[in-house]
């Protein structure tokens, strides 16, 4: 826990979500993010249903249901003709690597929730903390991540998690927990890479 509050911190202060807050951001570094992120939701859109799939029926009933509207925030960061040109980074592949060995975990879907979380919980938590104070140039991203129908997302996450955290506590060893806490700030460090090259690529 302790470790996700201060990576948090850390992504806060990356100069991508600073660039996004303040309107300042080169076009490179705004193609660089999106053509990123297409790979990266490509993945996790196929990730998220295989683990949707096995979670139980009754939370598959209320899943919210999310539009296209992710790309619509992609399009609020203006992307221009230079994203058709990047190719998927190594930070990239590591990430989604990560995610598919925690979908494959004997823990499924409890390990696959939990790897995918932070995508959602920390986009929310930014989206919020900064919505407010942000420059009106890339105020679109912030609306669309603090919103609603994505609050109701990250909720139904934690509800699950919660619930199926129940169902198979007695059976958890104190290393089967501590692979989970591992999954969970994996994803977090793999998130604040991302954000940490696509601030790199200002020039
Ligand atoms: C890398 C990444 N992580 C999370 C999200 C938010 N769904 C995203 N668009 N991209």
């Amino acid at each position: 826990m302790q470790n996700k509050i201060t990576i948090l911190g850390q992504i806060e202060q990356n100069a991508f979500i600073q660039g996004m807050v303040t309107g300042e951001l080169t076009q490179r570094q705004r193609d660089y993010y999106v053509a990123q992120d297409q790979y990266y939701l490509q993945a996790f859109d196929a990730y998220f249903d295989q683990v949707v799939a096995q979670v139980a029926p009754q939370w598959q009933m209320q899943l919210p249901v999310l539009g296209e509207a992710e790309a619509d925030a992609h399009a609020t960061l203006r992307p221009g003709s230079g994203v058709a040109k990047i190719a998927k980074d190594s930070v990239n592949q590591d990430y989604l690597l990560h995610l598919k060995l925690a979908l494959d975990d004997k823990w499924q879907p409890l390990s696959g929730l939990v790897a995918l979380l932070p995508c959602i919980e920390s986009y929310y938590l930014i989206a919020v903390k900064f919505q407010q104070q942000a420059a009106t140039t890339y105020h679109g991203w912030f609306d669309y991540y603090a919103g609603l129908e994505y609050q109701q997302l990250v909720e139904w996450f934690w509800r699950v998690i919660n619930a199926d955290l129940q169902q198979v506590l007695p059976q958890l060893t104190a290393d089967d927990w501590h692979g989970l806490q591992k999954i969970y700030q994996q994803s977090y460090q793999d998130e604040f890479n991302f954000w940490q090259v696509a601030a790199q690529a200002a020039e």
